[in-house]
């Protein structure tokens, strides 16, 4: 019998906001363990939630982009369990009235190869809630340690339908998710940090079969590709164990290990009823006004694949470009910028090249691993904006733009600047550059080539115009060059 596995996504978020969803103190990463809390976070006996409005903002904001319906009346849950992650026995959610019901992820699949859009699918989505994170524990070999500060902050939980049907769809909605949301802003989504977490869950049907089989949750993947890694290692699992009855698939919580590339079972799964949700009696239920909601939606950016279809359809640009180009904000911005300053004068492909090629090479050169920020980098859209007019004006060559850009992106000169400073100029002078052509022409090195060319082969002479670009330091036009040589070798 063939087997097609199922898959649904609980994806959560860490929304940037200041402070924690019910109290004041401040959210932030990397501070020294337990130093963000306070009675509220701690659960202590008397204390008070105050809800964060600016959290509640950002979840309409993403249910707004993905297309979700807003509620006009949410509420707030205790999810009860007792476990060392949380300082209280109840996690305050959303259970039956979330903030967003419904809505959509626009994905991408892997396309033919790489300069080729792959498909476009959505994947549907259950309901997007809004509660509190819960402290992070670090195991040792006979103790385990606790941190709460990043208890109480705001999360914000994103659900799939069962809707997903291999590891490549689910690599494709995460980075599609991801994407949406450090765009707009909501969310850095820095898996290492534990700001976007996932728990994929899997079952496997028989092929044709509209039932969905015993799922299993997977926990701890901290990257995107770890995701992708262990839901497929947990499909093979899962069919091996229904095809050879080696194995019984129980719904439980199985742990992905990173480094044995293996999951592993943890707990057997509760039912919802075993979490006793019950209604906050300290926090009243949230509307949110029809014209707030419309102020929010017109607030929203422009999504990346909105983005990338308008640089496709409106500028012509190539799949390759526009592919590195949208998913970054910044990067797309900085683009644009440095077109808009080109007033007119400037290819979209030109400026587009020299930021996903020459800008983004420089950022990632730079020391320490990882990319340098935009706004580290010396390098300004009006640097590429006046590069590119210099080279399309003729008034430097391409080759020569390449060596005024790593001078600008060393000194912070502006191009024009570095041109005359170092005199890069191309030459003009048809009479110095003739002479240089016709002694290359010359040269019995040559000979072969230019025998070749008059028999015909017109690509031969193409050999030729490197030694003449290396007599003008790289400042002759190519195109002149090519029309002096033929005239040259026309004459012999
Ligand atoms: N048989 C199944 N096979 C695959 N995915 C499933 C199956 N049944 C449910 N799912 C998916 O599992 C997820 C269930 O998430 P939900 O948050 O509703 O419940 P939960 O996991 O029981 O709760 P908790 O938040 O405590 O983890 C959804 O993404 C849903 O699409
Ligand atoms: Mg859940
Ligand atoms: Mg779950």
């Amino acid at each position: 019998m063939e087997y097609e596995p199922v898959i649904g996504l609980e994806v959560h978020v860490q929304l940037k906001t200041r402070s924690k969803m019910f109290t004041r103190v401040a959210y932030a990463y990397g501070h020294e363990p337990n130093t963000l809390t306070n009675p509220v976070v701690m659960g202590m006996p008397g204390t008070l939630p105050v809800m964060n409005k600016e959290a509640v903002r950002k979840t309409v904001q993403l249910g707004l982009m993905l297309g979700c319906k807003i509620a006009e009346t949410c509420k707030w849950d205790r999810k009860n369990y007792f476990y060392p992650d949380s300082p209280k026995n109840y996690q305050l959610s959303q259970f039956d009235q979330p903030i967003c019901e419904g809505g959509e992820v626009e994905i991408e699949m892997l396309g033919a190869s790489r300069n080729v859009m792959g498909d476009h699918r959505t994947v549907e989505l259950t309901r997007i809630h809004l509660e509190e994170d819960v402290g992070k524990l670090t195991h040792f070999a006979t103790d385990s340690l606790v941190d709460y500060n990043r208890a109480g902050a705001a999360l914000c939980e994103i659900v799939t339908e069962p809707n997903l049907y291999s590891e490549d769809e689910v690599y494709a909605f995460m980075t599609a998710l991801r994407n949406m949301i450090v765009t707009a802003g909501l969310s850095d989504c820095d898996m290492e940090k534990g700001q976007m977490r996932c728990d994929a869950n899997i079952s496997i049907r028989p092929v044709g079969s509209k039932t969905l089989g015993t799922k299993v949750e997977l926990k701890n993947m901290n990257s995107i590709s770890g995701v992708r890694n262990a839901v497929a290692y947990e499909i093979k699992r899962q069919i091996r164990a229904l095809t050879t009855g080696y194995e019984k698939i129980v719904q439980e919580t199985r742990r992905w290990d990173p480094v044995a590339l293996e999951t592993e079972s943890m707990r057997m799964k509760e039912e919802s009823h075993d979490y006793r949700y019950f209604p906050d009696p300290d926090l009243m239920p949230v509307s949110i006004p029809a014209e707030q909601i419309e102020k929010i939606r017109s607030e929203i950016p422009e999504m990346p694949f909105d983005r990338q279809r308008r640089y496709m359809n409106d500028m012509d640009l190539p799949y390759t470009i526009t592919s590195v180009l949208c998913p970054e904000r910044e990067l797309a911005e900085f683009f644009e910028e440095a077109l808009a300053l080109t007033k007119g004068k400037g290819e979209p492909k030109a400026v587009a090249n020299l930021v996903v090629n020459e800008l983004i090479r420089d950022l990632s050169a730079a020391e320490g691993g990882g990319r340098q920020s935009l706004s580290e980098c010396l390098v300004t859209p009006a640097h590429v904006a006046e590069l590119v007019l210099l080279i399309e004006g003729g008034v430097i060559t391409k080759q020569i733009g390449k060596d005024v850009w790593v001078e600008m992106a060393t000194s912070g000169k502006m191009p024009a600047v570095i041109v005359d400073e170092k005199g890069l100029k191309a030459s003009n002078d048809s009479g110095e550059l003739a002479t240089i052509v016709a002694q290359v022409v010359a040269d019995p090195k040559h000979e072969k080539a230019i025998t070749q060319f008059k028999e015909g082969n017109k690509k031969a002479l193409n050999s030729l115009i490197g030694p003449v670009m290396k007599a003008t330091q790289g400042k002759a036009n190519p195109q002149q060059i090519q029309q002096l040589m033929r005239e040259a070798v026309a004459k012999l």
